[in-house]
């Protein structure tokens, strides 16, 4: 039998809808979800780490899942971890674990749309697959995986794209990475293995702002006074901003502050593509680094992450190309 550990953090999966007012609160763990561990054919074990919704959780709390992660690992001997997470922020909490905690055995995580007694409630059967995918010998040596409704997505590529929907989590441009479903767990792709870090504290503050029309450098000197160690914006398009916006970040650059270009549409990798004022080519002279096809919430994880470990401009253009 797999030894599996699930860690709950709290989130809709744990959640309980209000009957009479609709409202849906945090509490301890519902019940219903308990029920499932005896249902299966694994040896499970629970640990209650937090009870956040996910909108409270910080860069912190994932140092903190990360460690204890390891602890147990290291302690129990499993065959494979779950955590459930609210789905507000489990993307980027699955891309800190990805890149900060690499193990022999699968991590995956999961989580609700539907609160647990609500009509439809997601919780209990995601969870379920999720225990399915820990459990699998293929789903080793994947990194961080994310399982919600029959769906696996690597950590790296997952979103969450609809308010509501239990159909939320998109892996843009390269799609989920398998399925599972009563008769397995099946995957048709392999993720690319992130770059590790070893992580011990967490003392960045990096920012994240997203361009739109008109932008101009006002904001980047508002910002100034909040003393950003790295900045990253979702630029329009391929990679380009308003040329308004370019006496703040020469200043920006000029100080020695990383920034950090990703793209707020949907699909698409930046590219430095445009000779225009503002344009791509025009922001990489400057010195500003393209990522590789990472969110802005993912890329500002990972510039923290690097951050404490180098402030290389050349180190970290490398950590941002692969
Ligand atoms: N579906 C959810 O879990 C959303 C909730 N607000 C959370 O992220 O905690």
């Amino acid at each position: 039998m797999k030894k599996i550990l699930i860690i709950h953090t709290g989130g809709t999966i744990s959640m309980q809808e209000d009957a009479a007012t609709g409202e849906v609160k945090q509490g301890k763990m519902n019940p219903l979800l308990t029920s499932i561990y005896d249902v299966q054919a694994a040896n499970i074990n629970t640990i209650e780490l937090f009870f956040l919704p996910s909108p409270h959780i910080t860069p912190n709390h994932m140092l903190h899942l990360k460690e204890t992660i390891i602890e147990q690992f290291e302690k129990e001997g499993l065959d494979g971890i779950v955590v459930t997470h609210g789905t507000d922020t489990l993307e980027e909490t699955a891309f800190f674990l990805d890149i900060t905690t690499k193990l022999p055995v699968p991590i995956v995580m999961t989580g609700a749309m539907r609160s647990s007694n609500e009509l439809g409630s997601d919780g209990l059967y995601n969870l379920l697959s999720a225990i399915k995918v820990a459990s699998s010998e293929q789903a080793k040596e994947l990194g961080v995986l994310v399982v919600m409704n029959d769906e696996i997505h690597a950590a790296a590529n997952v979103t969450k794209t609809h308010t509501s929907n239990i159909a939320t989590f998109r892996s843009p441009q390269y799609g989920p990475i398998g399925v599972v479903n009563k008769s397995g767990v099946f995957f048709h792709n392999r993720p690319i293995q992130q770059r590790q870090f070893q992580i011990k504290n967490l003392t960045k503050n990096v920012l994240l702002l997203k361009a739109y029309a008109g932008m101009d450098h006002s904001i980047l000197e508002a910002l100034e006074p909040l003393q950003m160690d790295g900045l990253v914006i979702e630029a329009l398009g391929q990679g380009n901003l308003p040329p308004m916006m370019l006496p703040g970040i020469k200043s920006l650059l000029n100080k020695h502050i990383p920034i950090i270009i990703v793209s707020r549409c949907f699909n698409g990798i930046v590219q430095d593509v445009y000779s225009y004022e503002g344009g791509g080519k025009h922001l990489k002279q400057l010195g500003a680094i393209f990522s590789n096809g990472l969110n802005g919430p993912k890329a500002r994880i990972k510039l923290m992450i690097a951050l404490e470990s180098t402030s290389s401009q050349k180190e970290i253009e490398e950590i941002f190309t692969f």
